[in-house]
């Protein structure tokens, strides 16, 4: 399970990157929504290689994004405003079908963003849980419910069969490391409004440009 000690997944850690993901004027910064996104990762690769297509995909979406932020256009990447309007304004993205632009950071981040309300679902039917409610339920619900809708059938089907591997409530809340469980529910109720604030913030950027079905 668990690897080694620099991988020990915090929850308290990711909350406080989301935490520092707007700006004052509620503006998206890329480099604490990634470094939210791989604490996730680091959570998910403690449960067992069998998620590890899942994590592979994430990380390799974070890394295009990292790669963006230090690259020599980093200045337009600090906001996920400022890169919608570069990425635009550059013609680099790919709009209505997939061409040069297979990469852009505008099309990595909506993928990042749907995940991020799958997050936001579970998270929520987690802090909602009994003891006896199963892991694999509520991921699998809140994954019917967002994501699942952007996936194609053999993306669906293995994914659902790697909530079925996942552990049970009392290992789950174990491994986040807060505490006991009514202290996770605890540090869940601050999390979730912060993730939904982010999430509906990057939902209406994506609206207002039409970029929420990017190929
Ligand atoms: C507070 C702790 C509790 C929650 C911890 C959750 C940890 C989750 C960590 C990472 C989640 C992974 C995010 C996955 C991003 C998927 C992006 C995506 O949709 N990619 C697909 C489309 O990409 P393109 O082909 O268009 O480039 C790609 O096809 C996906 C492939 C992999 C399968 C993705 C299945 C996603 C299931 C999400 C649930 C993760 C289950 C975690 C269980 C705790």
């Amino acid at each position: 399970m668990a690897g080694s000690e620099d991988q020990k997944f915090s929850l308290l850690e990711v909350l406080n990157t989301f935490k520092l993901c707007l700006t004052d004027n509620k503006e998206v910064y890329i480099e604490h929504y990634v470094a939210g996104w791989r604490g996730l990762v680091k959570f998910l690769n403690s449960l067992g290689s069998v998620f590890g297509f899942i994590s592979k995909d994430a990380a390799t979406k974070i890394q295009i994004l990292i790669n963006y932020l230090n690259g020599e256009n980093g200045s337009h990447y600090v906001t996920a405003q400022s890169m919608v309007k570069y990425e635009l304004e550059n013609e680099l993205v790919d709009i209505t079908k997939r061409g040069s632009h297979p990469e852009s950071g505008c099309r990595t981040l909506l993928r990042l963003h749907r995940a991020l309300r799958w997050l936001e679902l579970f998270l929520e039917r987690l802090r909602t849980s009994t003891e006896d409610s199963k892991t694999s339920v509520m991921c699998a619900d809140a994954y019917n419910e967002s994501l699942a809708q952007h996936h194609p059938w053999v993306v669906r089907k293995a994914a659902g069969m790697a909530f079925c591997m996942l552990p049970g409530r009392p290992a789950f809340f174990e491994v986040m490391n807060v505490g006991s469980p009514e202290q996770v529910v605890a540090v869940l109720g601050e999390a979730l409004p912060l993730i939904s604030e982010v999430y509906q913030i990057t939902e209406a950027l994506y609206a207002q440009h039409n970029l929420l079905d990017l190929p």
